[in-house]
């Protein structure tokens, strides 16, 4: 028996030095002096440290030394074998990882065991033949759905599929000598996928053509999953050999399309923001979290709910709580409503959440039952007189050592701190909606947070399986200060001339899951509108005689405000920037009232409407957006442009292709960002937003450096940091 270990599986330190091509050349002598050596009766190849492979170092495809072509002649150089070879997977068999083992006559799996081909997660398609293999393999359907999700898939499913031909729950290495031992005599023509045919379905151009459409329906404008199809279809209408040309033809294109890159810098950016750093240099290795046995949730609203289910769904019991039972039967009824649901969805059904049992999940009105949780989350609405009541009387009940956390968008974290005796104990942490959904966690520390809040909060991200990015204190934090001036264009578009429809496609057809207005109907636009109202620009306490269109001496838009006056507050009332069928309903189509009252309002204030191309809309929208981003990192609100990025990947529907605003801010050239927005402001002086922020100005003046550097040209050190 001859042993080969891949070397390619040690994460993370191998991937770490471009391995595929070292790797190769020792596999392939192995593989030839077992080949020659008429001892050796069967080859089983295996990983080490428990892990087969997690494929090929990503990094790798963007260094000029391109290290992936090498893996195909030792797939096929392993399928050639006249020797059995069987695969021990343990751990991951991914990527380039699982290729090898597609090469192999046999593979074992361990039961804890997953695999998957996640090449199209960073723009790529399996290039190592796995288009070609997997479907001789496993069949279209299965094979198209792994290669274009990129899902791993656990050891049971990937028996199931025939993907593996055994699963042990002892020693897999073990079992898979035993395997090679019971098989070596018997013949490999069987095994060598490269020589079976593709399962032939009755009706496979038909299937191919709805899996390209639902591809590109779901991609919004990333190639990786299209070009996927086209690998598969290639596999299904010709020769091994000819498919193999053509996936290496396809994997070219999306190695040099851009989209490769920025899906791969979006990979590592989220493994980046997981290495926090606080105010005073803290981070995990000067911070610990506490353990959270036990957590409370306050308010029972849209967030909360989704708040509790995530607790639950991460097996952390919950006490949660309303202020009186009329909201209270509410909120257990919606919430028991969403587990039933997410139980449905996972593996082992109800029994895995364990959500009726009282010590799980106990509901109450009583304040006096948070007094021995480790951690409380108010999810009240946005009111600070409120929310300040509420730590106030939770600094009194929870016990010394209790987190308290604050769901907040926008509200000054240090003011409700403010209201406890522990305000270092007080931190932000901002859920997106719905909160059992989204991934994204904005953490924020206030002036008073201490490490360990901030390493708890952190961990508890990681325990709802949620991308916790931690930011400084101001208005909106990150994300939503961001987000105000791409709205405030947006609605100032329509003011000059445009409608939603045309401003929404436009961003739609970059890639943003959904428009600026069809998201304003979804979220309400009352919930803006009533945030205004608190911060005086516009309601009752307006002062008389300020102008209609301006505020603070800038130009202001009171559309919205107009549109919550008609109770046009979007999807729920079912009108607003869209007409939809019914309140509540989700159809949104264009609404002829809603024109004519752009046309009056632009009479009334004298504005000559204009026709308004694509391009200004997309780059006042955005480019405001990253000039805002700009601003956030010259204050050091957050400690770099990946975690601007993650948080817009993974909580406002930025399209991931293009690797996040900043990330698109580099590749679109910092130059041509600066003098569009220098072209925007001087049109319109009375707009902050489009004014290019000077950290912007510096870095062209610098020469636009590469992303990863711009941190480094700050010229202080923010108070924040
Ligand atoms: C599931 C994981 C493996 C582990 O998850 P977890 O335990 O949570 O740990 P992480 O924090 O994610 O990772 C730990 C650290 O390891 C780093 N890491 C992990 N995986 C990789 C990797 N693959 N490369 C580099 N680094 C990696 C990670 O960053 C962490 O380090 P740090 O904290 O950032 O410092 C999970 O990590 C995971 O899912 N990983 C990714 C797995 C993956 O995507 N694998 C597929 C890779 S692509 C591949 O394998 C391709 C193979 C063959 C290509 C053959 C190409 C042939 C081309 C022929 C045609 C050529 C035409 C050319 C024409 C032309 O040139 O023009």
């Amino acid at each position: 028996m001859f042993h080969a270990q891949i070397p390619f599986d040690r994460i993370p330190h191998q991937f770490k030095s471009g391995l595929l091509c070292r790797s190769s050349q020792s596999e392939k002598d192995g593989l030839k002096k077992a080949d020659a050596d008429p001892s050796v009766k069967a080859v089983m190849i295996c990983g080490e440290n428990g892990k087969f492979s997690a494929g090929a170092d990503i990094r790798g495809f963007s260094s000029p030394k391109r290290h992936g072509v090498a893996l195909s002649p030792i797939v096929s150089l392993i399928e050639s074998s006249e020797k059995p070879v069987v695969a021990a997977i343990e751990g991951v068999a991914l990527g380039g990882g699982l290729e090898v083992a597609l090469g192999c006559h046999y593979r074992v799996a361990h039961a804890k065991a997953r695999m998957g081909l996640p090449e199209v997660t960073i723009g790529l398609l399996p290039g190592a033949e796995g288009t070609q293999r997997l479907p001789r393999l496993i069949g279209v359907p299965a094979a198209l759905d792994m290669i274009t999700t990129g899902k791993h898939i656990p050891a049971t499913e990937a028996l199931k599929l025939g993907l593996v031909d055994e699963i042990v729950e002892e020693n897999t290495i073990e079992a898979a000598i035993r395997l090679a031992n019971k098989v070596i005599g018997q013949p490999l023509e069987p095994r060598r996928l490269s020589l079976k045919p593709v399962p032939k379905l009755p009706n496979m151009e038909a299937f191919l053509r709805e899996a390209l459409v639902k591809v590109k329906r779901q991609a919004r404008g990333c190639l990786a999953p299209e070009l996927c199809v086209q690998a598969v279809r290639a596999a299904t209408e010709r020769p091994f050999a000819e498919g193999v040309r053509r996936e290496r033809e396809l994997f070219g294109l999306l190695l040099s399309s851009g989209q490769a890159q920025a899906l791969q810098y979006a990979f590592f950016a989220e493994r980046a923001v997981r290495r926090w750093a606080a105010p005073g240099g803290a981070s995990w290795s000067s911070a610990a979290p506490q353990p959270v046995r036990k957590a409370a949730v306050i308010g029972l609203g849209t967030m909360g709910r989704g708040i509790v289910t995530s607790l639950v769904k991460a097996n952390i019991p919950v006490v949660a709580l309303e202020q009186d039972l009329e909201y209270l039967n509410k909120g257990r009824k919606a919430v028991m409503l969403l587990l039933e649901r997410e139980a449905m969805k996972m593996e082992g059904g109800a029994q895995t959440l364990d959500f009726h049992n009282p010590a799980r999940l106990q509901f109450t009105v009583d304040f006096d039952l948070l007094c021995d949780v480790d951690l409380v989350i108010e999810a009240v609405f946005e009111n600070m007189a409120l929310k300040k009541e509420i730590f106030h009387k939770l600094s009194k009940i929870c016990k010394p050592g209790a987190l308290l956390c604050t769901n907040t968008s926008a509200l000054n974290i240090d003011e409700i701190a403010s209201a406890t005796n522990r305000p270092q104990q007080v931190i932000g942490t901002h859920f997106f909606s719905p909160a059992h959904v989204m991934r994204l966690l904005e953490i924020i520390y206030g002036r008073h947070t201490s490490p360990t809040a901030i390493a708890t909060a952190m961990q508890l991200a990681k325990a709802l399986k949620k991308v916790g990015v931690v930011v400084g204190n101001c208005f909106g934090f990150v994300g939503n200060r961001m987000m105000f001036p791409y709205v405030q264009q947006a609605v100032f578009l329509l003011e000059e001339g445009s409608r939603p429809e045309a401003v929404d496609q436009v961003l739609e057809d970059f890639g943003f899951k959904i428009g600026p207005f069809r998201m304003s109907d979804l979220a309400g636009l009352d919930v803006g509108w009533r945030s205004r109202k608190e911060q005086g620009l516009t309601g009752p306490s307006l002062a008389a005689g300020t102008p209609a269109r301006q505020r603070h001496g800038q130009r202001y838009s009171p559309l919205p405000d107009l549109l919550c006056e008609q109770g046009r507050f979007g999807q729920k009332t079912g009108k607003g920037w869209y007409q939809y069928e019914r309140a509540g309903g989700r159809t949104a189509t264009p609404d002829p009232w809603l024109h004519d009252f752009l046309s009056q309002y632009r009479d009334t204030h004298g504005i000559q409407s204009r026709f308004i191309d694509q391009e200004e809309i997309l780059e006042r929208c955005l480019f405001s957006l990253i000039n805002e981003g700009f601003a956030i990192l010259a204050e050091g609100i957050a400690s770099g442009p990946e975690h601007l990025d993650v948080i817009y990947i993974n909580g406002y529907g930025w399209p991931k292709h293009r690797g996040g605003p900043m990330f698109y801010a580099s590749t679109v050239g910092l130059p041509r960002v600066l003098a569009k927005l220098q072209k925007y402001s001087e049109a319109h002086p009375d707009v902050p937003g489009l004014r290019p922020n000077a950290f912007l100005k510096k870095l062209v003046a610098v020469r636009s450096p590469p992303l990863k550097e711009w941190m480094s040209y700050l010229s202080h050190q923010s108070p924040k940091l």
